[in-house]
Order: structure tokens, then C-alpha cells, then sequence
């Protein structure tokens, strides 16, 4: 049976994200996003479920830097969940003096921490849900939770419902090994990561390749190439799907232009939203003016 290691422990948002993209296949936890990743890479996993970007908080940098480096993997697929958090604390906790979480989730919460627990202090653990284990052992007072949590982690629930920022979401990858691609929807999204050269203009030009063919952006990031200061790759996610003629050239000029980049993926968007198609940017033109080009050099049409 194939198997899908997610960034847990159990009771993560990312075990709700895995659970929703998963057939059959059977869900094991591990401790880090770079361990969901490298279980994949080593043959003991099929695919990973991972975190990529938070509405209020941004890129999730393990994942992207993990995606950048050693045997390239592809998302398959997607999840959207919508967050809002769940305050588990031990019940022998009278004041709440050390408040535990994933990084994301703090700066989810911080104004509700302040107004509601502003005698806890805000620690770092490596997930919400090891913030929950963390709270049973007694090493903190409180955690803040995926609200599946508490179904794992019998601890005293402080409160539900918790944002700073409503609607605010994180999207998942479900990672694979090259292979076959998901078929395109017409409402997919391509996933790129490339280092652009160190002059001028560079990163104006590679965004003009997929700004000339009317190809919209979703998700721009920048992180820094490690061992070189100052030098950036880019993590560019757009609208279509590689099959697409539009999104094919876009990778072709991308490739002639840049010094590495590195396909990371198009599978179809979990929020179902349809490419914007600019006008003369469809996939039938494409098709029909490379088919007059040809026609034109084999001398049929002028
Ligand atoms: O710790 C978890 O529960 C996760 O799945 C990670 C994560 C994240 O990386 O953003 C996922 C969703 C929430 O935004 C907070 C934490």
C-alpha cells in the first residue's frame, strides 16, 4: 500500500490537509517538514504532505528551501484549509505563563495573546500539535492547536475559534517524485523555482517572459541561496498547467534565460478558480500562430 508521510505529529492542520488529499493510501507523521520531504526522497514514503504558504504569515521557508535543494520533487495536488486555532492548556494550570506553538500560528494569534493570556509567553515548538505533547508533559501551560488537537491530546480547552485575521488559510502540497502529471482543469497552478543572474533587470525579464504571454502570478517569494550572500532564487507560482502551449513557452524562455531553474509542479487549485485568460493569450492562439509559422516557412501562407 503506498504511503504518505505528513509534517505532524498527529493533530496537525497538516494531517486534516493530508487526510483530504489521500485515496487509499495509508498517513504516517513525522517530526519535520525537511523529514516528511527526505522520507520521500529515500523510498520510505510515496508522496509528502507539507505546509506552503499562510494568508497572514507567508511562505512556510522549510518547504520552499527543501523544494530548492537535493533530488527534485513535484506537487501533485493541493489543499486550502482555513485557520483558526484551539487554546489547550494543562488542567492543573491556573495562569497561563508560557503560551506553545509553531511559529505560524504565533504570529496568528498575537493580539489575541496579548488581549486574552498577556502574562503567557509565546514559545517556539516545532508544530502545534508538538506544542500539545509538549503541554502534556508539563514542559509548558498552554498550546495553541489545529482544532483536531483535542481529540488526541486530552488537555483543557481555553478557547476556540481563535484568529487575529479571519479567513485566514494555509495551503498544502501533497509532493511526489517526477512522474506522470495531473491532467490540466483549466484552473491549475504552476509551481517554478529559479535563480535569476546577478544584473540588471534579470528578474524584470524573467517575469516579462510569463507577463508576455498573459500568464497571471499567484505567488512570488524570494529566498536567499545559502553559501552565497546576497544572491536570491526565486519561487514563482502561476496560473495553467505545463500541458498548455502558453506555459510550455514560458518554461522554455525561463530555461534559456535563467542560470537554474527547477520545475516544482502544475496540479489542479483547490480553490477551483479558472486561469485568467488576457485577450489573444488563449491556448488556441498559441496553437494557430505557431501552425501560420509554420505554414509560413514551408512557404504555404504570407
Ligand atoms: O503545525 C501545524 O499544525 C501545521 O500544520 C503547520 C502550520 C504552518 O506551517 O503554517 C499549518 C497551518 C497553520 O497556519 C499553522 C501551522
Amino acid at each position: 500500500m503506498s504511503r504518505i508521510a505528513y509534517f505532524g505529529p498527529q493533530g496537525t492542520f497538516t494531517e486534516q490537509a493530508a487526510r483530504s488529499l489521500a485515496g487509499d493510501e495509508e498517513l504516517f507523521p513525522v517530526e519535520t517538514i525537511s523529514a516528511a520531504l527526505t522520507s520521500v526522497r529515500k523510498g520510505e514514503a510515496d508522496a509528502a504532505c507539507v505546509p506552503v504558504e499562510n494568508s497572514v504569515e507567508g511562505p512556510v521557508t522549510a518547504t520552499l528551501d527543501g523544494l530548492a535543494e537535493e533530488a527534485p520533487l513535484v506537487a501533485v495536488a493541493e489543499a486550502l484549509l482555513p485557520v483558526h486555532f484551539t487554546v489547550l492548556a494543562r488542567e492543573d494550570v491556573e495562569t497561563v505563563r508560557t503560551v506553545a506553538s509553531h511559529p505560524h500560528a504565533l504570529a496568528q494569534v498575537r493580539l489575541w495573546l496579548e488581549r486574552n493570556l498577556p502574562e503567557a509567553r509565546p514559545v517556539v515548538a516545532s508544530s502545534t500539535a508538538a506544542a500539545a505533547v509538549a503541554v502534556q508533559r508539563g514542559e509548558y501551560d498552554a498550546a495553541v492547536t489545529a482544532p483536531v488537537a483535542v481529540e488526541h491530546y486530552p488537555l483543557r480547552v481555553l478557547a476556540t475559534g481563535v484568529a487575529d485575521v479571519p479567513d485566514a488559510r494555509t495551503r498544502f502540497l501533497l509532493l511526489r517524485p517526477p512522474g506522470r502529471l495531473p491532467e490540466p482543469t483549466g484552473a491549475d497552478r504552476t509551481s517554478i523555482v529559479a535563480a535569476a543572474a546577478n544584473r540588471t533587470g534579470a528578474l524584470a525579464e524573467l517575469l516579462s517572459e510569463l507577463a508576455t504571454r498573459g500568464i497571471n502570478l499567484t505567488r512570488l517569494d524570494a529566498r536567499p541561496i545559502k553559501g552565497n550572500f546576497g544572491m536570491y532564487r526565486f519561487f514563482i507560482d502561476f496560473e495553467g498547467h505545463v500541458a498548455e502551449p502558453r506555459i510550455g513557452g514560458a518554461l522554455a524562455a525561463l530555461r534559456r534565460r535563467c542560470n537554474n531553474v527547477r520545475f516544482l509542479g502544475s496540479h489542479p487549485r483547490a480553490d477551483g478558480v479558472a486561469a485568467t485568460i488576457e485577450p489573444g493569450a488563449a491556448n488556441d492562439d498559441f496553437v494557430n500562430a505557431d501552425a501560420w509559422v509554420d505554414a509560413v516557412r514551408k512557404g504555404e501562407l504570407a
